[in-house]
């Protein structure tokens, strides 16, 4: 099959493997190039391993810090004529190259709301690590259903209160607009909280625990986002902001189970970037095209693999304990949330237009890094060439 991008909307509808292969090598070339990481964790689970900062994540810490990683993820995989999404590749290129580096590499895939897919999990953990010492929760779902009362739940993305207004970005056709979202109603709100909240994260530490593979000392943490104030009504005091409090609030629970043994558990807070997604997300892909000509300019740009490396090398590991913000957060996206940056994208902020979108925004860099989560744009890759969408997980 020779396989091209398909993007509808805010998603590409095609992924191609050998591309997808392309990119997790660069992710691994970028670990292996930086010094490896003092006194890391050696068995890490990650929930939402297959793409994003997640994959980074784990990547990291296989190659980083020679972790051997339990990934749990939920990806379609190919059909006739259709190939499968980006994570099912990128997990099959990440497992073969951690294996041939003599790594351990195990993957689950299905419902990380499930209490199935947490059962076998378990089974998975007691059969060949026995403990993990590293939880990594980074979900980011649609919609979830509910494991004790059946319900489906959907996550939106709207303000509270009052509608908002503001310039988005259709990333694909590079036309700038003014978007108006309408406040979500009560239900919006507890729905995306029960999608994007702290409830799961919970569920997974309890089951982890009572079963008895969490390792004395276990550390557990999950990502969240705060951005600039143009981003509030839609991010930070929006559905998806109550969700993140709400993630905040299960952080410190957790941390109250995981400490007495030891460990810990908290939030990071991390750069915007693109992701499968963050580019759901109304007037954010705008924000991000601005923010990465500011910080590339400025010589800061860092991409999820950047991000997620120095999180472990420079406040978990290597020697180090965390750096907390006032609110108990790891602030990973310092470089973003610098007053300089900020300033430099307030202020290009109204003056982008349809006309100067391409000059004026880094709408290039969105797009080519969107294409690369679906493995296209990558060099070495034969893009009229034949491939083999069929490829079996292992
Ligand atoms: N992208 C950003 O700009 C950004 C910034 C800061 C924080 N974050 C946070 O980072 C976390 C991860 O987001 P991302 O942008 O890397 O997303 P992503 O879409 O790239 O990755 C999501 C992961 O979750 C998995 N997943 C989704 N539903 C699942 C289910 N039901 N069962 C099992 N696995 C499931 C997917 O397979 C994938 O591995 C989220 O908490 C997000 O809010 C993202």
């Amino acid at each position: 099959m020779i396989i091209k991008p398909k993007v509808r909307g805010f998603v590409c509808v095609t992924a191609h493997p050998e591309g997808c292969a392309a990119h997790v090598q660069e992710w691994i070339d970028y670990v292996k190039a930086q010094p490896s990481i003092q006194g890391g964790p050696k068995k890490v689970l990650v929930i939402g391993s297959s793409t994003g900062y997640g994959l980074a994540s784990r990547l990291s810490l296989a190659f980083g810090a020679r972790a051997a990683t339990l990934g749990v993820f939920f990806e379609r995989p190919s059909e006739e004529g259709r190939p499968a999404t980006p994570g099912w590749y990128n997990t099959i290129a990440f497992t073969k190259a951690a294996r041939a580096d003599g790594l351990y590499a195990r993957n689950i895939m299905g419902d990380a709301f499930s209490d199935e897919i947490k059962a076998q999990t378990i089974d998975a953990i007691k059969a060949d690590l026995g403990q993990v010492d590293l939880v990594v929760y980074s979900l980011a779902s649609p919609r979830r259903t509910h494991p004790k009362t059946g319900a489906v739940h959907k996550s939106c993305l709207k303000p509270l209160g009052a509608p908002y207004t503001n310039k988005t970005v259709d990333t694909d056709k590079g036309i700038v607009s003014s978007i108006t979202i309408e406040p979500a109603d009560e239900a919006e709100v507890a729905d995306t909280v029960a999608v994007m909240g702290g409830e799961d994260w919970e569920l997974w530490i309890d089951a982890l625990r009572a079963a008895g593979v969490l390792a004395p000392g276990a550390q557990s943490l999950a990502y969240s986002y705060i951005g600039p104030e143009v981003t509030w009504p839609i991010y930070q005091n929006g559905t998806i902001g109550m969700a993140k409090n709400d993630l905040s609030r299960a952080a410190k629970a957790i941390d109250a189970k995981l400490s007495p043994s030891g460990g810990r558990a908290f939030i990071s807070v991390n750069k915007a970037l693109v992701t499968q997604a963050s580019s759901a997300i109304p007037v954010v892909p705008l924000y991000i095209s601005i923010l990465y000509k500011v910080m590339k300019a400025a010589g800061l740009h860092e991409g999820c693999i950047e991000q997620m490396h120095r999180l472990f090398a420079t406040q978990v590991y290597n020697g180090h304990t965390p750096t907390f913000d006032e609110a108990g957060r790891v602030r990973i996206d310092d470089l973003e949330m610098r007053p300089e940056i900020q300033a430099a994208v307030a202020a290009l902020w109204p003056t982008i237009t349809t006309e100067n979108l391409e000059s004026e925004t880094d709408i290039a860099g969105y797009r080519t890094e969107f294409l690369k989560l679906f493995g296209f744009g990558l060099n070495g890759v034969n893009y009229d060439a034949e491939t083999e969408p069929h490829i079996p997980l292992i």
